[in-house]
């Protein structure tokens, strides 16, 4: 995981994002999806972390494997009461969903046997080269930390954690900019003052940045894409205010109502970035903000997914002025409760800013 962190990330991104405002400019101001490129860049900025090399939008096997990512996500959020209800397991639909996941994880396999065929010793593209590396020297050290067996599942986690939760994050922040033009304006302003406009932002303004840094966090905090932890079971029987939870028992966290707590948040549900700020106008920190979770389960990618939400957002403020596309109404900040919360799709109009 130290890969993950320690990368050349910003180099990466930086890569990805003239491939997205490529894109945006292609499209001339005239309507577009907004949720597809971002699906694109994300995927593809996790698909470089991992094979070291990022693959065209139109490139066939990127279009099959966004297409069964997306059927996988979506049937899996329906299933979700499954987790809650096992006896359902029995229903058509388990099937459909077993499916998609099994075809997701064959074209990541494919993706793989084909880059092993061209790995080489000493050379290390990216976390998959790094984990080959690691299985040869455990055998020839006698140890199997990392197996062959690790590998594809290893791949397979990475993707999925790594991209659909940085896409809604950034659809979220679109969504509500388009709704709250103000914090989006100021947002620009600061951009305008502290970058300019002769190069892009980079992760080094950031500490120059402290209301878009402010306003990331309210997104990341109001419509917290991972609201119920993952499935964890208790290690020793533990006893939590009054309950006592036997050991085995699993447990899943509602973390959303951190998030929300009036004490910690007054007026939860109100979109304000000002509440990260202090009265001097720096990022003021709060214990409860945890969009990653916390402890030793806390998200291994939580670097990458800032550096990469801050990078690719900024860059889209900096370049573009974006509204809703004339004719659709623009969908509320309401989304879809699955594996994650879900941001509905729409369409808006960028025209480049200068
Ligand atoms: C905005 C983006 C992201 C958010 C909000 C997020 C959030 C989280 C949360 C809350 C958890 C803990 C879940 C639990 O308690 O069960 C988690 C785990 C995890 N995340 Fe992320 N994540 C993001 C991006 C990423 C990225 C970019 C990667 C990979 C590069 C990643 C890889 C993982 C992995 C592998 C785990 C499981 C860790 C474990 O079980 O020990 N995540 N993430």
């Amino acid at each position: 995981m130290q890969y993950i962190a320690h990368a050349n990330n910003e180099k990466h991104i930086d890569g990805e994002v003239d491939a997205l405002l490529r894109y945006i400019r292609e499209q001339r101001g005239e309507p577009f999806q907004f949720n597809f490129p971002m699906k694109a860049t994300t995927s593809n900025v996790i698909g470089t972390v991992l094979f070291g090399s990022r693959q065209e939008y139109d490139d066939p096997v990127f279009k099959r494997l966004l297409q069964v990512f997306q059927k996988a996500m979506l049937l899996s959020g329906q299933l979700s009461i499954r987790q809650f209800l096992p006896f359902l397991s029995f229903i058509p639909s388990v099937d459909e969903r077993k499916a998609a996941w099994g075809g997701f994880s064959d074209i990541l396999n494919e993706m793989l046997v084909e880059h092993r065929a061209t790995y080489k010793e000493g050379t290390t593209r990216g976390f998959i080269d790094a984990f080959i590396h690691k299985i040869i020297e455990n055998e020839n050290g006698g140890q199997n930390l990392f197996t062959e067996a690790d590998l594809l599942p290893s791949l397979l986690t990475l993707y999925f954690a790594g991209s659909d939760t940085v896409y809604l994050t950034l659809a979220w922040g679109m969504l509500f900019l388009l709704h709250h033009p103000a914090v989006c304006k100021r947002i620009q302003d600061e951009l305008d003052r502290e970058v300019g406009k002769s190069r892009r932002p980079t992760l080094a303004d950031r500490q120059n940045l402290p209301y878009t840094t402010a306003a990331l966090m309210e997104v990341q905090r109001l419509n917290f894409i991972a609201p119920i932890s993952g499935p964890h079971k208790v290690r020793r029987t533990v006893n939590f205010r009054g309950y006592t939870i036997p050991e085995g028992t699993t447990v899943l966290a509602n973390q959303w109502s951190i998030m929300m707590d009036e004490e910690k948040w007054p007026n939860p549900h109100q979109f304000d970035p000002s509440r990260f700020l202090d009265e001097f106008g720096n990022v003021k920190k709060n214990v409860a903000w945890i969009p990653f979770s916390v402890g030793k389960r806390s998200c291994p990618g939580e670097v990458l997914a800032r550096q990469e939400i801050f990078l690719v957002l900024t860059a889209m403020l900096q370049a573009f002025s974006f509204r809703s596309s004339d004719g659709e109404a623009l969908p509320e900040c309401v989304g879809k409760t699955g594996s994650l919360y879900v941001c509905p799709d729409f369409h808006v109009c960028a025209v480049p800013r200068f």
